[in-house]
């Protein structure tokens, strides 16, 4: 194995050019380079997990491969750890937890700030990890660094407004407070598709609050991780309160540690509901307090009433953010009959524009999805749609010869219900277009997925939007708009897309508990006086 420093310094390793024919009236020249640019500051790069302050390896000395998905070729390894640990690293959070749950929230907040402050002035060297271990387009990865750090922006300011109520007590006598505490150890699981922001949007909260914790960095992309850690350093977060460690194969291994331990008190999940699931049932024992942030199925629908230009803009920042790879992206877009033949047009020729190659090269717009499972759900969710009698009108194809992990950006018309992907995210490039009639027709469908993250729809009619949004069982709703990540927003699904919310005056919560103070014999006359 090279050593780390040789590879974030090495030179382009390959790069060029092929065309690409999609099905449909043109081709498209689609273009890579999997050249990865140096770091401005190598230190960033660490491929050892972090428990108590100390860079380690596993105690058995395994480690995994992390495979950069663009180019195909191995970056590194970082170490494969086991229940062992983990153990250390839930034994440093619980040691650390007494003093720092006793600073006071503008002292958290304060680190949070500085944290937040070196993020953006090493912007661009998180965007080149990000953009080497996940895929993503570098543009793409510097909006996801910026979004990322807004969260320890947020969190570092709601850290000195953490308050409790004063209650009437209906007992004469009685007065009640509550105050709010940190919840304890916290142990963090969260996916590749944000390498920085699903884990930073769990740390600011739990650090506000006062609590310390173990994150469990994902296997396919531990790196932007790990540098966040060397900045959690420089920003004077004391040692023991972040512990990250790192696993591929035995990742469910690790995930029971966590769920199981009686020192983890709470468990922030974000991943597909199956995993959810099996998270919930192993922490049942201990009954941990627990955040879902499980999978989509975004139902998109576009009413005749709408801005048919809006309408289409909103639908692929929606359906191809990430190359359909994020859980709030539109995964059934429901156009009603009126406007349907123009907004397949039009929708269909933003897509046209599209280049997809490797994430570093200068103007592509979208990269390759994270491994061959993703193609290959993918291409079955395509095959699926064309058996159900779908019409594919750009993509639907792999592009092997840009490597593996590469899929066209693909518009399949006149879907159907009984398709694979009216009842399945996904999650990734493949936008399925459904024609609707009526209102009460496509809220039906909508309302049909076990799953309830994420929805949008368009309309210029005021009444129907409230309807509609009130209507719609999902978490978060974007009406009239695409985009609905923000910070100040609660980010949170129902049904099966989970409990809990992320972000916002809501996400601290997350991460305490309510005491109650109740303060007998109150109001009544001082003995003995006058
Ligand atoms: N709601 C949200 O905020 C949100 C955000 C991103 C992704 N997601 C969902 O995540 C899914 C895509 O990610 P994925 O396929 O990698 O999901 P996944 O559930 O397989 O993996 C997610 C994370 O969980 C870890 N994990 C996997 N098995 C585990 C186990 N047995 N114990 C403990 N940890 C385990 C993985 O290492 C990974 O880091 C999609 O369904 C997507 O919608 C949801
Ligand atoms: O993929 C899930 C998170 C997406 C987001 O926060 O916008």
């Amino acid at each position: 194995m090279k050593s780390v420093l040789s590879l974030v310094s090495r030179p382009a390793f390959k790069s060029y050019t092929q065309t690409a024919h999609l099905p449909g009236r043109i081709s498209r020249v689609y273009t890579t380079a999997h050249s990865v640019p140096p770091l401005n500051d190598k230190s960033l790069f660490r491929n050892q997990a972090y428990i108590n302050g100390n860079w380690v390896n596993a105690k058995s000395g395994k480690t995994f491969e992390v495979t950069d998905p663009g180019s195909g070729k191995v970056i590194d390894t970082m170490p494969e750890m086991d229940k062992e640990d983990a153990e250390l690293a839930i034994q440093a959070a619980s040691d650390a937890l007494p003093a720092f749950k006793k600073l006071t929230g503008r002292q958290r907040g304060r680190m949070l700030n500085k944290w937040y402050q070196l993020m953006m002035e090493n912007a661009d060297d998180l965007a080149k990890l990000i953009t080497w271990e996940n895929g993503k387009p570098l543009a793409d990865a510097k909006g996801e660094v910026s979004y990322a750090a807004s969260f320890y922006e947020w969190f570092g300011e709601e850290a000195p407004r953490i308050y409790g109520d004063t209650i009437p007590s209906t007992a004469a006598g009685n007065r009640i407070i509550t105050i709010k505490e940190p919840v304890g150890v916290c142990g963090l699981i969260t996916p590749w598709n944000f390498p920085a922001a699903m884990i930073t949007r769990k740390i600011g909260p739990a650090l506000a609050a006062g609590c310390t914790v173990v994150a469990k960095s994902p296997g396919e992309t531990p790196y932007t991780a790990a540098a966040l850690v060397v900045l959690a350093e420089r920003a004077g977060i004391p040692k023991g309160v972040i512990n990250v460690i790192t696993a591929l194969n035995n990742t469910p291994e690790i995930g029971e540690a966590i769920t199981s331990s009686s020192a983890v008190r709470k468990v922030s999940f974000t991943g597909s509901t199956r995993v959810g699931k099996l998270l919930m049932k192993q922490s049942s024992e201990t009954l941990k307090k627990l955040s879902f942030e499980l999978g989509g199925n975004a139902p998109f629908i576009v009413f005749d009433d709408a801005d048919l230009e809006a309408a289409v803009a909103g639908a692929i920042a929606s359906k191809f953010r990430s190359s359909g790879q994020t859980c709030v992206c539109a995964n059934r877009i429901y156009v009603q009959r009126g406007i349907y033949e123009e907004f397949v047009e039009a929708f269909a020729e933003k897509v046209r524009s599209f280049k997809v190659g490797g994430g570093y090269e200068e103007g592509v717009t979208h990269g390759p999805l994270i491994h061959d499972r993703a193609v290959e759900k993918v291409e079955s969710h395509v095959q699926d749609a064309l058996k159900h009698g779908g019409k594919v009108l750009i993509g639907g194809q792999k592009l092997p010869d840009l490597g593996a992990n590469y899929f066209q950006p693909t518009v399949i018309r006149d879907s159907t219900a009984d398709m694979l992907i009216a009842s399945e995210e996904t999650f990734g490039p493949v936008a399925a277009l459904f024609p609707f009639e009526t209102e009460a027709e496509v809220i039906e469908l909508a309302n049909k997925a076990e799953v309830g993250l994420a929805g949008y729809f368009f309309s210029n009619d005021v009444q129907r939007c409230f309807r509609v949004a009130e209507a719609i069982e999902v978490g978060m709703i974007g009406i009239n708009t695409g985009l609905i990540s923000d910070p100040a927003s609660p980010f949170g699904g129902v049904k099966e897309s989970g409990f809990g919310r992320e972000g916002s005056k809501y996400g601290i919560d997350e991460y305490m508990i309510t005491k109650t103070l109740t303060f007998g014999g109150m109001g009544l006359p001082l003995q003995g006086s006058k």
